[in-house]
């Protein structure tokens, strides 16, 4: 039994629609399948998940929001149409949305279940055509699928007795479709998962029926080694360990939300990345092992967007409580790091710029001031991270020094560098302008020059 999930690029629009269910219907394991809502389908096209947010946002500052809806609608009709489906389903949708926007539940609850129309209206859509084409598939809602999750507006996570229920969708004889990004809490509210959820979704679905394999569909033949927007025609990858995708995702492989490696991992189940255009394709395959072939790393990722709040004291190394106070306060300020590297007498607090919005920076910088009693404090912006990971680099010697000459070569100073303890992955912190550069030159590095080494040595 495998679950498929399709990403928002592969149900844009009629003709994507359609190519999703010649994959379905070729492969008789492909008994369940997870869709996220329309995305765009050309650059400057708007993903529907996001129209949606925008007629929330609208409804906030009492804006008039018609327009938007129109264009969510626009965009099911126009799928409807084109797979030659009645399209009476998109008055029922406008009801449903206007009542969510006109209903009583607090912003955030409401921003969640105006995120969940479109998911939810595609995996009817498919479930629709499917039948429609002779094949028998059921829409079947997250809540009754048993999809549980904790009650966290836009950041929900998976409950564990989801999995137990899931289980009973092995018995389904249709082709079950479940909308992906959203689940329920104990207290049946509609919780969405974070952006990008659809991939948890199919995670979930796939550990809790224990599926042989989990496909997820998207629009690149493979995960590359390095974001295909910097270096054109990167490698691709054949083989990733769950772990080193992990790391690579969380770091800016967009490809696959980081949280679905999690269960799919717990439950051993095998992960396929794959291209909905060129189903042929073998795609992407991640598990808890592979050869460790083709040098020590197996991928740069890079995503900007970062600060650093800096902090210096002399005499930090024996203040007992020193990192514990300052990650407090940040915690009582409602803002999540996600590096603290830190030295003798400094250390410094790494945080995504939305965490940290200009307005709130003199306050907090107050408060360290204030109550750690510092020697200076300031705030870094502009920052850009950058991953070299690999589970061969523990091994062998000498990728540190590859990875400085090559930021030397790119002319990039590097601003804070940081091993992750489990030795798969190399943090390094540079300005933003000097990202795309730093991130050629990596790839130079340990892609074009180690495979002219390989085959020198043959
Ligand atoms: N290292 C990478 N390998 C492959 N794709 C990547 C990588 N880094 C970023 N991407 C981007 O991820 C996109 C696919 O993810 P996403 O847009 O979320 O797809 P979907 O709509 O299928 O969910 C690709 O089109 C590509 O631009
Ligand atoms: N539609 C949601 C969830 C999702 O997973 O989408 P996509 O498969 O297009 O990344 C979002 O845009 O966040």
């Amino acid at each position: 039994m495998k679950v498929v999930k399709f990403g928002g690029s592969s149900v844009a629009s009629a003709t994507q629609l359609k190519k999703v269910a010649n994959i379905i219907l070729q492969d008789k394991e492909r008994q369940l399948v997870v869709v996220s809502a329309p995305g765009k389908r050309f650059s400057s096209d708007r993903k529907v998940t996001d129209l949606l947010i925008e007629v929330g946002k609208k409804k906030e500052e009492n804006k008039e929001f018609e327009e938007t809806l129109q264009a969510v609608i626009g965009r099911f009709q126009q799928i409807l149409e084109g797979l030659s489906l009645s399209t009476q389903l998109t008055e029922r949708v406008r009801d449903h949305i206007v009542s969510i926007v006109r209903g009583e539940s607090d912003d955030a609850y409401r921003m969640d279940a105006l995120k969940a129309v479109g998911e939810d209206t595609l995996a009817q859509i498919l479930s629709l055509y499917l039948n429609d084409i002779g094949h028998k598939a059921a829409y079947v809602n997250p809540k009754e699928a048993g999809i549980m999750v904790s009650d966290e507006p836009g950041q929900a996570r998976v409950l564990e007795e989801s999995y137990a229920q899931l289980y009973e969708l092995r018995n389904r004889e249709e082709i079950v479709v479940i909308p992906g990004f959203f689940g329920y809490t104990k207290k049946d509210q509609l919780m969405a998962l974070p952006r990008g959820g659809s991939d948890i979704t199919g995670a979930i679905v796939a550990a809790g029926v224990k599926a042989d394999l989990y496909e997820n569909f998207t629009d690149v033949d493979s995960v590359y080694c390095v974001n295909p927007m910097i270096v054109s025609n990167p490698k691709e990858i054949h083989a990733l360990t769950y772990k080193e995708m992990r790391e690579l995702s969380y770091a800016g492989f967009s490809v696959f939300h980081d949280e679905a490696l999690n269960p799919a991992f717990q439950a051993k189940i095998p992960v396929c990345i794959k291209n909905t255009n060129r189903p042929e394709k073998p795609g992407t395959m991640i598990s808890a092992e592979r050869n460790l072939t083709n040098g020590p790393v197996v991928g740069i990722a890079s995503d900007d967007g970062f600060l650093s709040i800096y902090v210096s004291k002399y005499l930090m190394n024996r203040e007992i409580g020193f990192g514990r106070h300052l990650l407090q306060i940040l915690e009582e300020e409602g803002i999540s790091f996600e590096h603290a590297p830190s030295g003798i007498d400094d250390m410094s607090v790494i945080v995504r710029e939305e965490q940290l919005p200009p307005h709130k920076e003199e306050l907090v910088l107050k408060r360290i001031q204030h109550e750690l009693k510092v020697d200076t404090v300031s705030v870094e912006r502009d920052l850009a991270m950058i991953m070299i990971v690999g589970e061969g680099m523990n091994s062998t010697i000498g990728v540190t020094s590859k990875a400085s000459a090559s930021f030397e070569r790119a002319r990039v100073n590097i601003e804070m560098i940081n091993q992750g303890s489990s030795e798969v992955s190399m943090m390094y912190g540079v300005k933003k302008e000097g990202l795309s550069r730093a991130v050629q030159s990596l790839y130079e590095t340990f892609f074009v020059q180690v495979s002219k080494e390989a085959e020198r040595a043959k």
